[in-house]
Formats: C-alpha cells, sequence, structure tokens
C-alpha cells in the first residue's frame, strides 16, 4: 500500500477482454469528516476511504503556503521519515501520498483513542502499573526511531496518540531528524554532529538556533549548544514518565524563559510520595549531561520495568485499565 495512492479496478478493453487498470486515489475517494489537528501549513482530517469504508488520518498541506514559508525542507524531512518508520506498531504509519494542484495528502494510521495529554488530565495521575504500560510503549517506539536513525526531538504527551486498543501511537514527525548513516554506527549521545536532516541545515543555519521541542521537554543541551542528539529523546522521556506519575512536568514556570532557567539548573523535585524505584530511573535520565543517562537497553533493565515483555509481546498485550 506504500508509495503512489493505487488501487487497482477491474475493466474490459476494447475487444471486451477483461484488464485491471491502475487507478491511483485522490481526494474524491474518500469521506472527510473532523478536524483532528491544524499545523501552519497543515491540516489533518479523519476520512473514510469510499471503497473500502477504512478510516485514515489525511494530512493536507498547503503547496502554497508550504513555499512561501520556505517548509519544503520539514515537508520532505517528514515524508522520508515517516518512509523509514513503517514497521513498528507504537509509530503511526505513512501508507501513501498524493497531491491536487492545491495541497498536498499523506495517508495516516488514525489514532481513534485522541492523545495520551487528554486521558492524563481526565485521570489527573497514572498509577505505577499504566505508567509502566505506557512508558514501555513510548521507549520501545523511541527505540525503534533511533535503530532507523531518527531522532524525534519533539517528544511531549500531545504527540503520543492512542490507537482504538489504547495503545501507543507516536505522531507528527515534521521536527524530526535523520541522522546521516556515518553517525548511525555511533553510540546514543555522540551523534549530535552532523545530520543529513536538520530542518533548519542548509539555508536557514544563519539563524543562531535550531529546531527547540516544546519548552517543558527540551533537553538541556538542546538549550545550550543547540544540538539535540538521541539522549534528548531519553530527556523528554523523563519527564514523560515523571508526569504521567506526579500529573504535571518535573519543570514547568511561569513563562519559558524560567522553564528554560529550571531546565539548565536541574531544578525539580519529587512530591511526597512519589514511587522509590520511578524516582531511581527518572534521576538517571533526568542528567544535564547527554552522555551521561541511562542507554536504552538498561532503562528496559531497570527494576521500575521489571515484568514488562518486551518486543512483539508487549504491542500484543491488552492495555491495562487506567485507574
Ligand atoms: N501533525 C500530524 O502529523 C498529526 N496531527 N494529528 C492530530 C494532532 C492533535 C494534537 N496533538 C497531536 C496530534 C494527527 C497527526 C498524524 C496522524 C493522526 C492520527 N490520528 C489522530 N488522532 C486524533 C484523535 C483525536 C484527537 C487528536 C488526534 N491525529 C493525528
Amino acid at each position: 500500500e506504500k508509495g503512489a495512492a493505487v488501487s487497482t479496478r477491474q475493466d474490459t478493453d476494447s475487444t471486451g477482454r477483461p484488464v485491471s487498470r491502475v487507478v491511483k486515489k485522490g481526494v474524491k475517494d474518500f469521506n472527510f469528516g473532523r478536524t483532528l489537528g491544524e499545523g501552519s501549513y497543515s491540516t489533518v482530517l479523519a476520512a473514510t476511504d469510499r471503497q473500502t469504508l477504512r478510516e485514515y488520518a489525511i494530512k493536507v498541506l498547503d503547496k502554497r503556503h508550504i513555499i512561501k514559508e520556505k517548509k519544503v525542507k520539514y515537508v520532505n524531512i517528514e515524508k522520508d521519515t515517516l518512509n523509514r518508520l513503517t514497521e513498528h506498531p507504537g509509530i503511526v504509519r505513512l501508507y501513501y501520498t498524493f497531491q491536487d494542484e492545491r495541497s498536498l495528502y499523506f495517508v495516516l494510521d488514525l489514532a481513534s483513542g485522541g492523545e495520551l495529554l487528554g486521558v492524563l488530565k481526565k485521570m489527573t495521575t497514572f498509577d505505577e502499573e499504566c505508567t509502566r504500560f505506557y512508558g514501555a510503549q513510548i521507549l520501545d517506539s523511541i527505540d525503534y526511531m533511533h535503530s532507523r536513525g531518527v531522532i524525534y526531538r519533539d517528544l511531549k504527551p500531545e504527540n503520543v496518540l492512542l490507537d482504538d486498543q489504547m495503545h501507543v501511537k507516536i505522531t507528527d514527525f515534521g521536527t524530526a531528524k535523520i541522522l546521516d548513516i556515518r553517525s548511525r554506527q555511533r553510540s546514543d549521545h555522540d551523534d549530535s554532529g552532523a545530520s543529513a536532516g536538520d530542518p533548519l541545515d542548509g539555508a536557514e543555519t544563519d539563524r543562531a538556533v535550531s529546531f527547540v521541542g516544546t519548552a517543558e521537554y527540551v533537553s538541556p543541551e538542546l538549550l545550550t549548544d543547540k544540538n539535540a542528539c538521541k539522549a534528548s529523546d531519553l530527556w523528554a522521556f523523563g519527564c514523560i514518565v515523571y508526569q504521567l506519575l506526579a500529573g504535571r512536568p518535573p519543570f514547568k514556570a511561569g513563562n519559558e524563559y524560567q522553564t528554560f532557567q529550571k531546565i539548565v539548573a536541574l531544578d525539580y523535585n519529587f512530591p511526597a510520595g512519589f514511587p522509590e524505584v520511578a524516582r531511581d530511573l527518572i534521576q538517571r535520565l533526568l542528567v544535564l549531561d547527554p552522555a551521561a543517562r541511562l542507554p536504552i537497553a538498561h532503562i528496559k533493565s531497570h527494576k521500575f520495568f521489571e515484568g514488562i515483555q518486551w518486543g512483539e509481546g508487549l504491542w500484543k498485550q491488552k492495555a491495562p485499565r487506567l485507574k
């Protein structure tokens, strides 16, 4: 299904012989529904394939706006990243793309359960079992991204969606960074070097700052030396595990600048009663030096994730009832 949006239609030729014609799917093949999200140059809509009745999320990107705002690189990076990350249950999948004179269309998995953040707000906090399950699915997805040479760079609960089984579906790769082949062989933390995929490379590098994620989850190295590395995603992961258990992120102040000051000063505390084992894990992730953060293999074997079945089993089991 990947690549061009094609379907085949049985037809007959002029002599009445049966032929199957390749027909490109287009806007007319879908019933568009509610708006799921809006970006500066894109809108994401729920849509149903009129032939198969399958539901998708279709990201509609305005061509004129992309060119005017010099976002072509971002769009290409997003598409290239999505095309690399096709074999993991925790990542929203790009099935195919098509275009018309005005827009580009990305046909993606629909995550009908909405945002993890929305569920957390309803629950106030997650218990340890739910935090363990959702933390494990997020970590497994990050592990896969890194193994494919992708740094996500903007991990936050708003981008962790849930499918109809309440399993994780990470989305929105418009700010991801694709590492060049060379750096993929290097270890987790020292690949903040050259990258083929930083959307602000090339024309935009005259700006002092490259992409910076969402304030509460941005890593100290992104604030100090402007470069993200794989370990930057593990900093954000530590912030998310803290937030699931505490009901709020570890670094949050009155404004972005004050939040950044707390981050670079490692100024955070655990609320009373915060589970000891989770505390130990978070203290090994929220470390200023990216090279000193726990690598993924060690996170997976940390006591907090004791009992988690890593690999396919994690995605086949029922999601715990949120309580
Ligand atoms: N930017 C995107 O690529 C994107 N944005 N959304 C909706 C955003 C809403 C705000 N938080 C981040 C996601 C999506 C996608 C991909 C594909 C995608 C698939 N399913 C959903 N599902 C939703 C269901 C309910 C509420 C929000 C999203 N959403 C998306």
